[in-house]
């Protein structure tokens, strides 16, 4: 696997993973939550699921769900990661760590240093920080990118990753200046609202593999 990962989020076609796949990404990311245009049934995710490769993990992004709720789409969608996008508190994650023993991301809007204060209290708790624009009309997936100098304060002490407005055009540039280990994007690279592009997945890829 090459040092960049790369997560395509809000997939919803056999063509895309595959495409999403055969380009190079390390993390296939699927939606459930009804008020985004990728949103998933239980149903139609296990059923794309079968179309990601072992090797190429699976992303499963919720935002504040209800514990019972959670564990059935747990179960039906067998994701290898969960990527908590709403205001999941640390102690939460915490406990479904325990209880299901699955690797877990947090993503934070990054608007100040404040932020960094705050993702701090999920070290030892979360695999991994998702740093994105802050919430706009959806928690997550609005195509927005926020300042990136901000990041230049930001000192990891855990695994990180990318995210906010990133597509073919900007995502090398987004490397170079923040050293992201993980990029992820999804409206970047969409013709209309959940409809993703082959070219333009290929092209996201291609990018972050040359930067
Ligand atoms: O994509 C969505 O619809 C979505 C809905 C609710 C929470 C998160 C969502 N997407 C995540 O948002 C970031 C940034 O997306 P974008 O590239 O700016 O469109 C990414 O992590 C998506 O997984």
């Amino acid at each position: 696997m090459p040092d960049q990962l790369i997560k395509i989020c809000g997939l919803s076609t056999p063509e895309t993973i595959n495409a999403a796949v055969e380009a190079g990404a390390s993390h296939i990311g699927f939606i459930h939550f009804e008020k985004s245009p990728r949103h998933l049934s239980l149903d139609d995710a296990a059923r794309l699921r079968r179309h990601i490769p072992s090797g190429v993990k699976l992303v499963l992004v919720t935002v504040a769900m209800q514990p019972e709720p959670l564990e059935r789409a747990i179960n039906a969608i067998k994701p290898d990661v969960l990527q908590f996008h709403g205001g999941e508190t640390a102690q939460w994650i915490k406990l479904v760590k325990q209880m299901i023993g699955i690797e877990c991301w947090k993503s934070f809007g990054l608007r100040d240093k404040d932020t960094f204060v705050e993702a701090k209290t999920f070290d030892g708790i979360a695999d991994r920080l998702l740093f994105d624009a802050p919430a706009h009309e959806l928690p997550g997936g609005n195509g927005l990118a926020f300042q990136w100098d901000l990041l230049d304060s930001w000192e990891p002490f855990m695994p990180w990753a990318l995210a906010g407005g990133l597509n073919p055009d900007n995502v090398a540039e987004a490397i170079q200046r923040t050293g992201a280990p993980l990029v992820d994007a999804s409206s970047g690279l969409e013709t209309e609202p959940g409809v993703k592009s082959i070219e333009k997945i290929e092209a996201f890829c291609k990018a972050a593999l040359a930067a």
